[in-house]
């Protein structure tokens, strides 16, 4: 997919919020978003999403399938939660059992009975989230999803983004938490002053699909106990999947001092191992 010379502005005589951007985004990428507020994150991932045109340039090789969960999950419709997402796989070609599972993965199940203007912040992004994973999309874009997520979907989201990545889709996340900061091999965009300045991470080869294959669903089986934290063996960088396969993974426990915990989390992650504290 490729971004050439897009502009945006939201109306004829307003302020360009974006100028004369030049993106290509490659398959198994993951890109962090960050910039200070204001400055037209959400904006490009519209773009990105296609929910607004560019006023100026061009958008070209958009995949087919775009899942896209906002920063603000619109909870004012007469639904119940079963009956919206129901409703958005009939019309985005998602299963209802494919939104049933990753419910249960995201720890959502309590809610699907509920009416959607019930939900709290963050249970309206969980619904969100299913939403845009549901239909297996070929390019994901997720506006801070992070925001108001209890830890045991912090820590799910980014092995979804990961399985995502590794079957050769696309990955764009706005990130104001900075919770992917240490994400194996992933790009960084800067959105600043209405540019992108793109920073490219290395991901390996091995995440690209083979030529032809589908986009696999991120797995939608309920969290595994021991498959958090992750850390396969014998690879060049951890990854749930490996040839389109799912790699083997075993858990490494490692007790350290609360003061040296910090240093060794980010010398892990630095490594590409993925890491949860207990405590
Ligand atoms: N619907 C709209 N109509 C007019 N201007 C808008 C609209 N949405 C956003 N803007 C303006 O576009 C600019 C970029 O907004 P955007 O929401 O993309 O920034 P952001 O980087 O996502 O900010 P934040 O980090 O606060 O979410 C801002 O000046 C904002 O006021």
């Amino acid at each position: 997919m490729r971004l050439s010379n897009v502009s945006f502005r939201y109306s004829r005589r307003g302020p360009w919020v974006l100028r004369d951007v030049e993106l290509t985004l490659t398959p198994g990428s993951v890109i962090e978003v960050t910039g200070r507020n204001g400055a037209g994150k959400s904006t490009l991932l519209r773009l990105l999403a296609g929910i607004v045109p560019p006023s100026r340039g061009t958008i070209a090789d958009r995949p087919g399938v775009v899942g896209y969960a906002p920063d603000v999950f619109p909870v004012g419709q007469p639904f119940t939660v079963t009956d919206y997402l129901d409703h958005m796989a009939r019309i985005r070609g998602g299963s209802p059992d494919a939104a049933r599972a990753l419910a249960i993965r995201l720890n959502a199940t309590h809610l699907l009975s509920q009416p959607l203007g019930d939900l709290s912040k963050g249970s309206a992004q969980k619904i969100g989230l299913i939403q845009s994973l549901m239909a297996s999309p070929g390019l994901l874009i997720l506006d801070e999803p992070f925001a108001g997520l209890d830890e045991q979907t912090r820590t799910e989201l980014p092995l979804i983004i990961e399985e995502l990545a590794a079957g050769g889709g696309t990955v764009v996340v706005s990130d104001h938490q900075n919770q992917l900061q240490n994400f194996p091999g992933a790009d960084h965009w800067l959105v600043e002053n209405g540019t992108v300045t793109s920073r490219t991470g290395e991901r390996s080869p091995a995440s690209a699909p083979p030529d032809g294959a589908e986009t696999p669903q991120p797995s939608a089986s309920p969290p595994q106990g021991d498959r958090q934290p992750s850390v396969s063996q014998g690879d060049e960088r951890p990854s749930a999947f490996q040839n389109g396969e799912r790699a083997r993974q075993v858990v490494i426990e490692v007790l350290v001092n609360a003061d040296d915990a910090d240093d060794v989390e980010q010398k892990l992650r630095a490594d590409g191992y993925l890491t949860r504290r207990t405590s």
